[in-house]
């Protein structure tokens, strides 16, 4: 697929089934994370592999963040459901050092959410659909811990990797510019 078209037409996608990439695949979408802009050459981000039998570990760790910070009845129940929406999970933690000075710290965030879109373009050039997820329980102490988080460390994104049900080809979409571009 040529680059623009990918660009313009990826869509994220919530229904994902088996397969989920193996491991030439995720290797390739490591080394497209790694290609993004990145001020001082940091690598401010660590990404967290979560195949399908880990799946469950992962759903314990939401429901133990919803607990902690209280995130109610509604949340609980997502975070049981959460696991079996996909067959793989990628987490991505944004890994700040706040003594750079030349890199500020919103840089290294920025390089970081670089490097979840540029692995989540890099599984969708080869056939899997993904979407980039958050949610308040990714501040939780025990999914942080078993991130490898530090102290100013920040965890990004959930991406959820694997399969649409039926391939459906997209074409690219046109959206209109004009409220989001000026010129100075
Ligand atoms: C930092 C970030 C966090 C996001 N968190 C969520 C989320 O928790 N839940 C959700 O449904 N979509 C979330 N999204 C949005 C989806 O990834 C997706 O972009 C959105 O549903 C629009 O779909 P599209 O990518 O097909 O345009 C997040 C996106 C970003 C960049």
């Amino acid at each position: 697929m040529q680059a623009l078209d990918l660009l313009t037409s990826r869509r994220s996608e919530k229904k994902l089934f088996e397969p989920a990439p193996s491991k030439d695949q995720l290797e390739k979408m490591f080394q497209a994370a790694l290609h993004t802009p990145d001020h001082g050459k940091l690598q401010p981000y660590h990404f967290v592999v979560i195949e399908q039998d880990r799946l469950a570990y992962l759903a314990d760790l939401l429901k133990e963040a919803v607990n902690e910070l209280n995130l109610g009845e509604e949340r609980l129940k997502k975070a049981e459901s959460f696991a079996t929406r996909a067959p793989m999970i990628i987490g991505v933690v944004a890994k700040i050092n706040k003594d750079i000075k030349k890199v500020p710290a919103w840089e290294q965030m920025l390089t970081a959410g670089c490097a979840t879109y540029a692995l989540q373009l890099a599984a969708n050039a080869q056939g899997f659909a993904n979407v980039w997820v958050t949610g308040p329980w990714i501040d939780g102490s025990a999914l942080r811990q078993a991130f490898g988080c530090e102290q100013h460390d920040k965890i990004v994104a959930l991406v959820m990797i694997g399969t649409e049900e039926e391939k459906i080809s997209r074409d690219p979409k046109v959206i209109n510019t004009e409220n989001i571009v000026r010129y100075l």
